[in-house]
């Protein structure tokens, strides 16, 4: 009921499949993305997601013969039509076809959203049995670190990979956090058995307990049929607790019932089940300020705390930042089945030096958007996202001014102390700092210095003498 949502997307437009799985992982929901309606009926008799978004028009298969397809054998999977907004007859025909909504394309992507959460609750309330077993998409494990501290978690992996210890991943959010537990599983003598993820973080309070434990039929409203829990999916394997910090206090106390006794009950059930599960929890918070404002339990803190990871924040290790920028960019390329970018020099180094609050996370949706947005292979300062470009100008100055805004004050306050002819001041400063920073790009060399300036080369000569800048001639060659 709270599992993650499956959502397959079908639209053979690479922009809107990726603009609809991004946003609909974000909302929190599982999305899969088909280019086309083939092999989609037979994929189905397998496993049926908590909903379908479509296109209409697709080579192949249309999306109308499709969902009349879904209608008939997997009525109670909704599918969401998308088509032209022109497109009135479209509309008609899904609804009559048996389509759960219409969307028309170009859409918000809120609204979306909010429509693909729509229907999936109607999925939820419509089937009575049959959950289908969701596990966390197969994700690769590369992890990419050359930064001394990543070295330190690959060594931890590495010492770890014999044991079935209990692992406490500290780190901001997005720095690699669930990347690192996967890779402690995939290296552990469980690595055969199931690796089961669980935001507490993502997951309605009320819903915690009979997600983790699972509940009984009838166990409360809407218990329509049992259901397995968390821990009973990840028997035998690891149990990958995403925001402890966030659990309820109820919940913790049954957490450490469970990791005393190895056993526990289904929410209204009154058979223990006995579970081998491995617990790694990772949590972006100070677990310990936690405990001493009385939010978090101690005893379970410490059976927690047994082994600590700590995954530094992004700026905490620049020098991975450029081979994380060329792996996210291949893996962009090959998700939307387009020729990888690559990144300028210049646009690689100032990358390098921005803060990225929200860590690997942030890099990797540039990379994307980068692949998505970037008009040619190489991709140039000038193709960056807006919001980074804005990040560099508010930056370069302190104070959080712009130059042209710190330019203006000076004015403001030349003009107050009552100074004439301020230009004669103002404009050799300028351009002094234009030249020696040009000189600085290129080594000291003129010839180069003029092109990034934009003067002939004599114009620089010129300037030079004239400011007094008695840059000395390199490499003139
Ligand atoms: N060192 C790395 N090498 C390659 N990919 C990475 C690395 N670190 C993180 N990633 C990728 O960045 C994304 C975010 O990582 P992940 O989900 O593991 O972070 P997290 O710390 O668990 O975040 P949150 O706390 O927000 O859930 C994932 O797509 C992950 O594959």
């Amino acid at each position: 009921m709270s599992q993650p949502a499956n959502v397959w997307i079908i639209d053979d437009d690479q922009s809107i499949r990726w603009v609809l799985e991004r946003a609909l992982s974000q909302a929190g929901m599982q999305p899969r993305v088909f280019e086309s309606g083939e092999g989609i009926l037979m994929r189905l008799d397998h496993e049926q997601p908590d909903a379908i978004v479509s296109d209409i028009r697709m080579p192949g298969i249309d999306g109308i013969t499709l969902l009349s397809q879904v209608v008939e054998k997997h009525p109670d999977v909704p599918v969401i039509i998308m088509t032209a907004h022109s497109d009135l007859d479209s509309a008609v025909t899904s609804y009559q076809t048996g389509a759960f909504e219409y969307l028309p394309k170009p859409f918000d992507v809120d609204d979306a959203v909010a429509l693909v959460k729509r229907a999936v609750a109607h999925s939820h309330e419509k089937r009575a049995t049959g959950e289908t077993h969701t596990e966390s998409p197969q994700r690769s494990a590369e992890i990419i670190g050359e930064a001394p501290a990543m070295q330190e978690v690959f060594r931890a992996i590495g010492r770890l990979s014999h044991s079935n210890i209990t692992v406490l991943i500290n780190g901001e959010s997005g720095t690699g956090k669930e990347l690192v537990a996967q890779a402690l599983h995939n290296h552990s003598p469980r690595a055969r058995n199931p690796f089961i993820a669980l935001n507490m973080a993502a997951i309605p309070k009320d819903l915690i307990e009979s997600e983790l434990f699972g509940h009984e039929k009838g166990a409360f409203t809407g218990a329509a049929a049992a259901r397995q829990g968390r821990f009973e999916q990840a028997n035998g394997g690891t149990l990958f607790l995403d925001e402890i910090g966030d659990m309820p206090a109820d919940t913790q106390t049954r957490l450490l019932r469970v990791l005393a006794d190895g056993e526990f009950y289904r929410v209204g059930g009154t058979t223990p089940i006995k579970v081998d599960v491995r617990i790694i929890a990772a949590t972006h918070q100070d677990l310990e300020k936690l405990v001493q404002a009385g939010s978090f339990r101690e005893d379970l803190f410490h059976r927690l705390n047994v082994i600590r990871i700590h995954l530094p924040k992004l700026a905490e290790r620049r020098e991975d930042i450029a081979r994380l920028m060329q792996h996210f960019l291949k893996r962009a390329a090959k998700e939307l089945a387009v020729e990888p970018k690559v990144l300028r020099p210049e646009a690689e180094e100032y990358l390098t030096t921005l803060p990225w609050p929200g860590n690997v996370r942030q890099l990797e949706n540039t990379c994307r958007w980068l692949t998505v947005m970037a008009s040619g292979r190489e991709i140039h300062i000038d193709d960056l996202p807006p919001e980074l470009l804005q990040q560099a100008e508010t930056e370069t100055t302190a104070y959080g001014q712009t130059w042209q805004e710190g330019l203006r004050n000076w004015a403001d306050q030349e003009l107050k102390r009552g100074k004439k002819g301020i230009l004669d001041i103002a404009v050799p400063e300028f351009e002094k700092i234009m030249i020696e920073t040009a000189l600085k790009h290129t080594g000291g060399r003129r010839r180069d210095a003029s092109i990034l300036l934009g003067w002939g080369r004599n114009t620089l000569t010129r300037k030079i003498n004239e400011l007094g800048l008695d840059h000395p001639e390199s490499d003139e060659g």
